[in-house]
């Protein structure tokens, strides 16, 4: 959920004002998190989803509730959508620059190794990349690695002020997971359930 939640942010700072379409390229726990999360927090038209067994596309469009299509290609899941999210086990790139709508958000969650891909070259070098640690991705993320794309800001960069967010252009915000983003979790459910436990 925490990894979800912070995809969340980068949306909510990085995507268009008027986004109605969100496509998510995956159908494991993240994806299942992410669209929990983003269908709670915004309010999209219609969400698009793929994977690459069509039996768990079925399955996935069957467990959850809201205005979801289960998609034949990743291609005609991400073609015109304006938040993207990509959360699969992949080595090599799922999506294409060439597909992506201009000034589309990506939250792109996989890959979380030097030598694993989930976006092209062509989609990592024309978008403004933001990151949890510029750190993390200039070690832990092939799409960053091996693309040579320069990290712009980090998602608190943008939170603080410090750095712009460019909702106009096409953003991809590269997510690798931070211990404090599960430490802050944790603080939240232990808030909770003090502040549960000591009413009753
Ligand atoms: N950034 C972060 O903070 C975090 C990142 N992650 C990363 O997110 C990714 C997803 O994790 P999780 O949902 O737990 O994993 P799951 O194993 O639950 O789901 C993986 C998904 O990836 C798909 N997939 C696997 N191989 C390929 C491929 N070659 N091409 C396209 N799709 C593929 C699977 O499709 P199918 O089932 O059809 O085979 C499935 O939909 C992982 O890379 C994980 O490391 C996880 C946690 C935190
Ligand atoms: O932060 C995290 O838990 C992870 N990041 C990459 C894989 C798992």
């Amino acid at each position: 959920m925490r990894t979800a939640a912070v995809s969340a942010i980068s949306a909510k700072l990085l995507m268009s004002p008027g986004a109605e379409v969100l496509a998510i390229l995956g159908t494991g726990k993240q994806a299942l998190s992410h669209y929990n999360v983003f269908t709670e927090i915004f309010s999209f038209k219609e969400v698009r989803v793929w994977s690459q067994t069509k039996e768990r596309v079925e399955r996935f469009v069957r467990s959850v509730e809201g205005p979801v299509r289960g998609c034949s290609s990743a291609e005609e899941a991400v073609r015109g959508a304006d938040v993207i999210v990509t959360v699969t086990r992949s080595t090599e790139p799922v999506l294409y620059g060439q597909w992506v709508k201009a000034g589309a958000h990506v939250a792109a969650v996989g890959a979380c190794r030097p030598d694993w891909r989930e976006l092209d070259d062509m989609l990592m070098k024309s978008a403004v990349v933001y990151a949890d640690s510029r750190e993390g991705a200039l070690s832990e993320s092939g799409d960053v690695i091996l693309s040579g794309a320069e990290v712009f800001a980090e998602l608190g960069d943008v939170i603080n002020g410090t750095k712009s967010a460019q909702r106009e252009k096409t953003t991809v915000f590269k997510s690798l997971g931070m211990g404090v983003e599960d430490a802050v979790s944790a603080k939240l459910v232990f808030d909770q359930w003090t502040a549960k436990a000591t009413k009753s």
